[in-house]
């Protein structure tokens, strides 16, 4: 068997075509959109992931904010940005890259941000929505993967889903996700602390491996027809190397490349909560 690719890149350009219509329709009501970022430090993957956010938003017609700090600002400089963006109304929503140079401390920063503001869906209050089922912006990559999922047909609903990695931006967020009764599934939540990770990864349908350990995910552990999402980015050589073993490819029924899988996603969540967080506003 070999694998159907769950395509990151075309899904994301879709997605971004649709939104291109309700940020115009936003437009003729005289409202337009604007992203703000945060970027502090000088790590030149983040700065990459900021310049790839600002693109977005100016190929779909969304405002772009940005602020940008040394690596040597103090929490202070940092918190002073976040009252700047929370007062501006020119800022619909804004994120703060992470992660935060050291010393720095990301939690209070977040916390510091107007939850109505949280374009990331990584605040305290949006994590507390998620966990209530209340409306709100929700974490991109997870809703990212959903929808990557959804727009593949592959189904959701009663799936044995296995997430490796408990972080909070991808991991410990999905399994809130998927376990809504929107989406049904049922998820086991694997870490560095599980004993043995190759017998939860046999019963999984659905994999998503986000612990950042290349090749952690080996073809032997897969479930023939399984969907695996690879949201790993380690780099070797100047190339990402992702979580899963590319041999296992030959025994999944889908899984999404990387780069050109999760990633994409995400950047198109992000602009999708942009949207959503404006036409909350405007009453649409
Ligand atoms: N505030 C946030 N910080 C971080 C998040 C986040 O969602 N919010 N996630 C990651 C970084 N990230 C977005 O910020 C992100 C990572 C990767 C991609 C992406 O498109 N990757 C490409 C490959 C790029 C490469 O070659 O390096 C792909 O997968 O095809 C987009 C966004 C951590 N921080």
């Amino acid at each position: 068997m070999t694998a159907q690719i769950l395509d990151g890149k075309a899904t994301a350009a879709a997605i971004k075509s649709e939104l291109a219509v309700r940020v115009a329709a936003l437009k003729e009501r005289g409202i337009v959109p604007g992203l703000g970022t945060v970027l502090v430090g000088d790590d030149p993957g983040s700065r990459w992931y900021v310049n790839g956010k600002h693109r977005d938003c100016a190929e779909i017609g969304i405002a772009s904010i940005q602020r940008e700090l040394p690596a040597t600002a103090t929490q202070e400089d940092v918190e002073n940005v976040v009252r700047e963006l929370n007062a501006d109304p020119s800022c619909t929503g804004y994120i703060v890259q992470l992660p935060l140079p050291k010393g720095l401390d990301a939690n209070r920063v977040l916390e510091l941000m107007d939850p109505d503001k949280d374009a990331d869906g990584l605040h305290p209050t949006s994590l507390g929505r998620l966990v209530l089922g209340i409306d709100g912006p929700l974490p991109c990559t997870p809703l990212g993967i959903v929808e990557l999922l959804r727009r593949h047909d592959v189904a959701i609903d009663g799936a044995e889903v296995v997430v490796v990695g408990r972080g909070i931006t991808v991991g410990r967020s999905i399994g809130l996700l998927l376990t809504r009764r929107s989406e049904n599934a049922t998820v086991t939540l694997c870490h560095t602390g599980t004993r043995d990770l190759a017998s939860h990864l046999k019963n999984a349908d659905i994999i998503v491996a986000a612990a950042g350990v290349p090749h952690l995910v080996k073809p032997e552990d897969v479930k023939p027809g399984a969907a695996i999402l690879d949201v790993g980015v380690s780099r070797s050589e100047g190339k990402i190397v992702g979580d899963v073993h590319p041999g296992a490819a030959e025994v999944a029924g889908w899984i999404s490349p990387n780069p050109g899988g999760v990633g994409p996603m995400t950047r198109a969540m992000l602009l999708n909560n942009i949207v959503e967080a404006a036409e909350r506003r405007a009453g649409v």
